[in-house]
């Protein structure tokens, strides 16, 4: 048995387990993930977040040839044990557990690069909150997602925002709610890597003070139905808009069964990012005996 200090938070109900690694020494494993995010024989999460050097992991030192300023990287690892390239909800967590212990210490206003597996991702800190750049998005391709408590396979329009979403537009609140996500949804054509799956409907009404607002619930790639996801928020605006056209605002509301997300489109000289804004919290710490595996 060995003893590992953790810390539990989350953003909008999307929960992560937090680790500090800064040299890479815990040896990190699918099963240990798996056992950390277990909700009855572990502690219980949607995901891991390790915080760790980037000069400590292979992936970080190619971060570091990008951004020599991206000290930390958000090791991120799914409930099933699997790594993913990015984390809307868990990297504003990951910035407020930096501060929290002491690891960064930026002044109000100040961006601080982040090392991801989709790259170096800047993270202003607000004075009320955390908004992550997550870059540029990408369409991709659309595939049928079918769903159970869908009578027949919805159009799905794929988007990368670092990692893979599939969205569907519902057709109202109820067919909203009468979805059964402890099933996985599924794909046709089906997608390599996988993806998450968001389903949207629009709020009533739709546009309120030029920002446009949705209701979206998400099956996650590697974890299933969580309360939130912060990227498929913004794959899910971003969908909408491509679908509404150009009276769509670039300010979106996402609200999500663990709260709500601001989503926005901005342009860069290098074409289109897109941010995202929301809350991030620390519920407590503590330390858990980790079985030999
Ligand atoms: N909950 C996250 C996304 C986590 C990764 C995802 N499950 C994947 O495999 O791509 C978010 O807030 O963005």
């Amino acid at each position: 048995m060995t003893t590992l200090s953790f810390t539990k938070g989350h953003g909008t109900g999307n929960d992560f387990v937090l680790l500090t690694d800064p040299e890479g020494a815990i040896d990190l494993t699918p099963e240990l993930v798996r056992f950390l995010c277990d909700r009855r024989f572990g502690i219980g999460a949607d995901g891991v977040i390790r915080a760790v050097r980037s000069r400590a992991l292979p992936e970080g030192e190619t971060i570091l040839e990008q951004e020599p300023e991206a000290e930390w990287f958000m090791d991120y690892w799914n409930a099933d044990g699997t790594v993913a390239e990015m984390c809307g909800n868990g990297i504003r967590v990951y910035t407020h557990y930096l501060i929290a212990e002491g690891l960064v210490a930026p002044k109000s206003n100040d961006t601080l690069p982040l090392g991801t597996r989709a790259g170096v991702r800047d993270v202003l800190v607000g004075a009320s909150g955390y908004t992550v750049d997550l870059g540029r998005w990408r369409l991709g391709k659309e595939r049928l997602v079918a769903a159970s408590g869908l009578d027949v396979a919805r159009p799905g329009l794929g988007i990368e925002v670092g990692n893979p979403h599939v969205v569907a537009v519902l057709a109202d609140e109820a067919e909203l709610d009468g979805l059964n996500l402890e099933v996985q949804p599924s794909f046709e054509p089906t997608p390599a890597a996988g993806a998450n799956a968001e389903f949207v409907v629009p709020a009533e009404p739709l546009l309120h003070n030029g920002i446009a607002h949705i209701r979206m619930r998400v099956f996650e790639r590697g974890v299933g139905e969580t309360l939130s996801c912060g990227t498929g928020a913004a794959a899910s605006a971003l969908a909408f808009r491509h679908w509404g056209g150009e009276q769509m605002p670039n300010s979106w509301s996402v609200e999500v069964p663990g709260g709500r997300l601001a989503v926005r489109m901005f342009a860069t000289e290098e074409g289109e990012h897109v941010s995202l804004s929301g809350p991030a919290e620390l519920v407590y710490s503590g330390e858990i005996e980790v079985p030999a595996f």
